[in-house]
C-alpha cells in the first residue's frame, strides 16, 4: 500500500500541495484529475521524490520513503516513467531497455568471472529486454539509437522501461500525450495489461476523461492542492463539488 499523509509543499507562498492524504491499494488504478495547475504532476513529484516536502509524509508497504531520493525510491518499488534524459542516447533501444533490466538483477557480478553465465546473463537479460520492447511495440526499433526515435515511440519507451524495473507502484503521468491516434492505443492497452496483475498499484494523472472513464477503478480529484474528491469513477463524476470544479468545463470539452 502507498500512503501519502498530510503531504504539502510551499512554493514561496502558494501551496501547491495541501495537506493531501490518500492510501493507494494493489490491484487498483486511480486516475488523479484536476484542473490545469490543480498539483497533480507537483503531487507525483512529492510521491516520486523528484520534490521535497514541505511537510507531511510518504509510505510503501509501512516504510517511510519521505527523506529518501528519488533514485532510492524507485529502488523501493516506486516505478514512474524515466524522463529520455536519464538514458544513453547513443545507445540502442534494446541496449537501453537490456541496462534497465539489468539493474534489477542483484547477485549476478557475485557469481564470479564465468564466461558461461555472463554469456548466458547477457543472453537471458537480451531476450528479456526484447520480450519488454514487443509488447510496446517497439521491436522494430530495436537497434535504433535513442536519439533518433520520434515521440511517440519515445513515450512507449518510457513505459518499456518502467516496466523493465518491475516496480509495486506504477506512476503515469498524461502517458499518451503527444502520441497520434495510432499509437496512444498500444500504451492504453499496456496499462490495461498492467492491471491484471492484481499486485500492482497505479496511479495516473491524466486529462482525457474517456481514457479515465475506461482505465479507472477509483478516482482522486485535486483543486487548488487539495483533495476534493475520491471515490468509484460513476459517484465522483457525478459529484457537484467535480461537476463544478472540474468536469463541467471538461464536459463541454469531451462532448
Ligand atoms: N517548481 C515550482 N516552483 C514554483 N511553482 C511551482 C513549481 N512547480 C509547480 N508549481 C506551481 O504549482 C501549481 C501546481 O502545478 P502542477 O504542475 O502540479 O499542476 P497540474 O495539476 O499538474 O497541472 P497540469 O494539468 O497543467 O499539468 C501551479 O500553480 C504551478 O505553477
Amino acid at each position: 500500500m502507498l500512503v501519502t499523509e498530510n503531504l504539502t509543499i510551499r512554493f514561496g507562498g502558494h501551496v501547491a500541495v495541501d495537506g493531501v492524504s490518500c492510501s493507494f491499494e494493489p490491484g487498483t488504478l486511480t486516475a488523479i484529475v484536476g484542473p490545469n495547475g490543480a498539483g497533480k504532476t507537483t503531487y507525483f513529484n512529492l510521491i516520486s521524490g523528484q520534490l521535497k516536502a514541505s511537510s507531511g509524509r510518504v509510505l510503501l508497504g509501512g516504510r517511510e520513503l519521505t527523506g529518501l531520493p528519488a533514485s532510492a525510491r524507485t529502488r523501493a518499488g516506486l516505478g514512474r516513467a524515466f524522463q529520455l534524459t536519464n538514458l544513453f542516447p547513443s545507445l540502442s533501444v534494446l541496449e537501453n531497455v537490456r541496462l534497465a533490466v539489468q539493474a534489477t538483477q542483484r547477485g549476478a557480478h557475485q557469481r564470479g568471472l564465468n564466461l558461461w553465465s555472463v554469456w548466458s546473463d547477457h543472453r537471458q537479460l537480451a531476450d528479456r529486454a526484447a520480450a519488454i520492447l514487443e509488447s510496446v511495440a517497439l521491436l522494430g526499433r530495436a537497434d535504433s539509437p535513442v536519439a533518433s526515435l520520434p515521440h511517440g515511440d519515445q513515450r512507449k519507451l518510457e513505459v518499456a522501461l518502467l516496466m523493465a524495473l518491475e516496480p509495486q507502484v506504477y506512476m503515469f503521468d498524461e502517458p499518451t500525450a503527444g502520441m497520434s491516434h495510432d499509437e496512444a492505443p498500444v500504451i492504453l492497452d499496456l496499462i490495461r495489461r498492467l492491471k491484471q496483475d492484481r499486485s500492482k498499484t497505479i496511479l495516473l494523472v491524466e486529462h482525457k476523461m474517456d481514457v479515465v472513464r475506461e482505465l479507472a477503478d477509483r478516482i482522486v480529484v485535486l483543486t487548488n492542492g487539495q483533495l476534493v474528491a475520491d471515490g468509484e469513477p460513476a459517484e465522483v463524476m457525478a459529484s457537484s463539488v467535480v461537476q463544478e470544479a472540474y468536469l463541467g468545463r471538461r464536459a463541454q470539452e469531451a462532448a
